[in-house]
């Protein structure tokens, strides 16, 4: 019996006032599975992670969520990582603890050890905790994005270009980290060779 898809999309068109973007577009999104979203620069990829949140709205066509991913529902049952994260200031630690003070993510608030061993595993050195989030590289930045990502422990996880700023090394260990997890459904844009050879399915914008 074929699985129902965690997303689908229908006829979906978006448009930036008379800029079209995305035309008539259909797929659906498998649950625990990873689809990336592919399409040369300015094909829409990111746009259409704004519309999975809610941040942009279909201009015609529809998203449909499954199960408990209603719409309204979908930023709380979801995990976004997006390009080019910018936390804010303060350390890493104290940016990294501030979602887990909502009560959403209160039941998943991570103790110190969690936060070092995911740092580690995607080879991050335990005294990042404790620096200033804006004195990281972008590769750190978007290292630390990734382990706030795994940490909220959310089943869907939109990722946008998750290695556009990494070496192969720490490709493979985002591979490890955030693929092993056949429970999680996974949504990301790339245009990355390594990380398109890790997709289950792919959704051509072009
Ligand atoms: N807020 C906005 N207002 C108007 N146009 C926008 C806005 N955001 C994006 N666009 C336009 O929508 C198009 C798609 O942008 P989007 O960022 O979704 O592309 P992308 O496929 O993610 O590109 P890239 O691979 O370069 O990140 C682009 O032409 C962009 O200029």
């Amino acid at each position: 019996m074929t699985q129902q898809p965690l997303i689908s999309c229908t006829n979906l068109h978006f448009s930036f006032g008379e800029e079209p973007i995305l035309r008539d577009l259909s797929f659906d999104i498998p649950r625990g599975q990873h689809t990336i979203l592919k399409g040369e620069s300015g094909a829409g990829k990111t746009t259409l992670l704004k519309l999975f949140l809610g941040f942009e709205k279909p201009t015609r066509g529809t998203i449909r969520f499954f199960d408990d991913m209603d719409t309204p529902d979908i930023r709380s049952s979801s995990a976004w990582l997006p390009q080019d994260l910018d936390l804010g200031s303060g350390t890493v630690e104290e940016l990294i603890r501030k979602p887990f003070t909502f009560r959403l993510n209160e039941s998943n608030r991570p103790d110190r050890e969690q936060c070092l061993s995911t740092f580690s595993q995607l080879g991050l050195a335990d005294h990042t905790l404790g620096k200033s989030f804006q004195s990281l590289s972008t590769g750190q930045r978007q290292r630390v994005g990734i382990a706030l990502c795994h940490l909220l422990d959310k089943p869907l996880l939109l990722l946008d270009e998750p290695t556009s700023a990494l070496d192969s090394l720490s490709k493979q260990r985002i591979t490890n980290l955030l693929l092993a997890n056949t429970s999680k459904t996974v949504v990301s844009t790339s245009h990355d060779p390594f990380w398109l050879d890790h997709a289950d399915y792919t959704v051509s914008l072009d």
